[in-house]
């Protein structure tokens, strides 16, 4: 039976050393807490880090053994592994870098030789527990480079990711030094998925820019498949709060609290000890709050629950000083015998606990820096038995997106939270109800299960599509079947496009020329079939490139047509009328000017505006300015506008490569028939093509042609096999 394998840095649990044995925990955070909830069905099991060192190999065969039936598999970090990968790498470049706290980067080069390792000892760990069948899902941050590790091993596995984290700006992401090798390590996967639409194509712009690897609505053509980018907002195991919260034992904790409180109002504010969260700041409004509004001393009180993280990074342990100052501060400025301002907690509590600090307090104050989604938000609203409460939640939170009916604030504007703090302390009780189980209908619907559920299905999706590409693939037994059918016969004709075909890109497309292996490769062919080069490309160039060959040539996308027979001469095949010329040329040249890199190609029947060499992004806006602009013109002349690979072409409708390759075959009687192409313009001469005929499209797109195949190198060897 196939299984899925939940792999994290940090598991659910986590070892705590206590008088010389050792005893679990349950882990602190967001992803622990929201997964705890799924991977124990079935045959699933959980890999990752139990969070302390076991150097004592009895310890370890101990703790695996215990593990084991928690349905857990550890990996032991060393403490080296420890200072440099988590500590480290993790949580000293990638976390400031993905929360925007690029003063606290730092670039280590032994911390990133650590992070290759220890995503190499994950690597190795699931290695040993996956069968082919196997679902793998990564999550988050810690573990960039797993996905392609596994990838190279398990070529054909069903690998998924999921960041927890936001994903930055691509401003940010370039400042990792190595940012390409990360973005490559994610790329393993078959599915990736974030909390929001902005982490997603954040990222879809970092893998664009980085890796060169293009994406189209969510979907990254990688070399040999595609791989989807998705908004994934998580949720939380809703019917657990909502239950918890009506327990006798929550209740009893409720009243007890209750007691010592009195009839003040709460607010209540929990946390992981972490810069992103925004701790000192939100004190900082409370206690703007207090000093703005003297008639709430003594009937408001702040329940700060902070539980400690990552404290041997020094960051994080400046951030303790500073909380227990400015805690210090505002409770000796005005506590009184029978109040305080801010009930201070450094440490985690018991889930009963934690559910009756939710359901009994007024207001949840959610106010991080940065966060990738944030459940205690989640948390606070499930746990709202009687609809009464209300959450103010930063805008930079992940869950914000959904959560519209919080009071949603900006951490940075002091004021704006001290306000919103105020009205939610008078909001009327029927509003709170409205907003509140508004939230809850949404929390319910969209819970973890349902999370887990829509990633699952997706994935299932994207194999299935990937199956789609592949059983086209022109392997090693359709490329015997095309080079037997290519030797049987008497009269072959081979349709091959040019560039990203017989030739890579380059960013002058006049260096684009063959070279002597291409040369060689179409020599031969023409001694065994009729070749037919097949391109966009002007007549002069092409009819140059490919002097003294003997092939026939199309140009133009079929405007002009050279037959060996007739040496030299190009035939029109088109009635050229282009008076629409100047036109279209004028608007072009503006948006030349506009533009730096880009420029015009003017061919007989067409004008080409190319942007390979733009500034990536400005290029693909300006292109579309354009095309909307040309979109408008080209109705009045009859013209057709056509997006191509880094360029816009303006030309007759009439006029394409389908039509050409159709007049060049009448009154042949082929009994062998090849096309290949790699863009929108080679789909007319696929659809031309007889039934009979192998078409083949370079890359993975979808396609109207037969097969695809991988690159212009597999184009190549499978051109020197027909000639073999
Ligand atoms: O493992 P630690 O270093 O102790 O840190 C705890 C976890 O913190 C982060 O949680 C995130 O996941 C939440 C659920 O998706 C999300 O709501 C929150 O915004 C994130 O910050 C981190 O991503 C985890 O890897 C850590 O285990
Ligand atoms: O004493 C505590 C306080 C909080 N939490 C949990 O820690 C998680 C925090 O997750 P969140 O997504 O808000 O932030 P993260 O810590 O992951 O950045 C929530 O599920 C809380 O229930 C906990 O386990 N023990
Ligand atoms: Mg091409």
């Amino acid at each position: 039976m196939s299984k899925t394998i939940i792999v994290s840095n940090r598991l659910p649990i986590s070892l705590r050393h206590r008088n010389g044995r050792f005893e679990f925990k349950p882990s602190a955070g967001g992803l622990a807490t929201g997964l705890g909830s799924i991977y124990k069905e079935g045959e699933n099991i959980w890999i990752g880090w139990p969070g302390n060192t076991v150097d004592d190999p009895e310890q370890r065969a101990e703790i695996i053994l215990e593990l084991h039936d928690l349905k857990m598999a550890p990996v032991f970090l060393s403490k080296e592994d420890v200072e440099e990968f988590y500590e480290g790498f993790s949580n000293e470049t990638l976390w400031p870098a993905f929360h925007y706290f690029t003063q606290y980067m730092v670039y280590n080069p032994e911390h990133w030789d650590a992070y290759v390792r220890v995503n190499q000892k994950f690597c190795d760990a699931i290695l040993k527990k996956a069968g082919p069948d196997d679902t793998i899902w990564i999550h988050d941050y810690q573990l960039l480079l797993l996905p392609q590790m596994l990838r190279e091993v398990l070529p054909n596995a069903t690998i998924a990711f999921f960041q927890h984290i936001p994903f930055p700006s691509y401003e940010i992401i370039r400042m990792i030094p190595w940012r390409k090798e990360l973005l490559d390590g994610v790329c393993g996967a078959d599915l990736i998925g974030f909390h929001t639409y902005d982490d997603m194509r954040h990222f879809l712009s970092a893998v664009g820019r980085l890796t060169g690897l293009s994406s189209e609505s969510g979907y990254i053509q990688a070399e040999n498949r595609i791989i989807n980018v998705d908004s994934f907002p998580m949720g939380i195991d809703y019917d657990k709060f909502a239950k918890q919260a009506k327990s006798k034992r929550t209740q009893r904790f409720v009243g007890e609290f209750g007691k010592q409180v009195e009839d003040q109002k709460l607010l209540l504010t929990i946390d992981r000890l972490d810069y992103s969260k925004g701790i000192p700041q939100r004190i900082q409004a409370f206690n703007q709050l207090l000093e703005q509004h003297k008639e709430l001393h003594g009937k408001v009180s702040m329940i700060m629950i902070v539980v400690p993280s990552r404290d041997k990074v020094q960051s994080y342990k400046e951030l303790k000083e500073e909380i227990d100052l400015l805690v210090g501060r505002i409770n000796s400025e005005y506590s009184t015998l029978n109040w305080v301002p801010v009930h201070y907690f450094y440490r985690s509590f018991p889930f009963e606990e934690l559910s009756a600090f939710y359901n009994m307090s007024d207001i949840a104050l959610v106010t991080p820096l940065r966060d990738g989604m944030n459940l205690v938000c989640k948390e606070f609203v499930a746990s709202k038995t009687d609809q009464t409460g209300v959450l103010i939640l930063s805008e930079m939170a992940g869950a914000s997106k959904e959560l519209q009916d919080a009071i949603l604030v900006n951490p940075n504007d002091r004021q704006g939270v001290v306000d919103a703090i105020y009205n939610a302390l008078s909001m009327p009780l029927a509003e709170q109800k409205a907003r509140i189980s508004s939230m809850q209908e949404s929390l319910k619907k969209y819970d973890v299960f349902q999370w887990v559920k829509v990633f699952m299905d997706r994935l299932d999706h994207v194999k299935r599509k990937q199956e789609e590409l592949t059983s086209k693939d022109v392997d090693a037994k359709v490329m015997n079947e095309i080079q037997a059918n290519f030797k049987k016969a008497k009269n072959a004709v081979l349709f091959l496009d040019y560039d990203g075909t017989l030739t890579g890109f380059h960013s002058d497309p006049q260096k684009a020329i063959p070279d002597a292996e291409l040369k060689g490769i179409v020599k031969d062919l023409s001694k065994l079939a009729q070749v037919v080069v097949i391109s966009g490309r002007d007549k002069d160039t092409l009819g140059r490139w490919f002097d003294g060959q003997d092939i026939d040539m199309i140009a133009e996308h079929g405007v002009w047509v050279k037959k060996k027979e007739n040496k030299g001469d190009w035939e029109l095949y088109a009635e050229i009328e282009d008076g629409w010329k100047d036109d279209i040329r004028q608007i072009m040249e503006y948006y030349v000017l506009r533009t730096p890199g880009a420029f015009i190609e003017e061919k007989h029947h067409s004008l080409v505006w190319h942007y390979r060499k733009v500034e990536s992004g400005l290029g693909d806006l300006r292109m579309r300015e354009l095309f909307s602009h040309l979109k408008y013109m080209a109705r009045g002349h009859n013209l057709q506008v056509l997006e191509g690979n880094m360029v816009l072409e303006i030309k007759r409708p009439d006029i394409n490569k389908g039509r050409a390759a159709t007049a060049m075959m009448k009154g042949g009687e082929y009994d062998f028939i090849l096309a290949i192409g790699d863009d929108w313009t080679d789909e007319d001469t696929f659809k031309a093509m007889p039934k009979n005929a192998y078409s083949i499209r370079v890359g993975y797109a979808f396609t109207q042609a037969n097969f695809n195949i991988k690159s212009v190198k597999q184009v190549r060897q499978l051109l020197q096999k027909l000639t073999s």
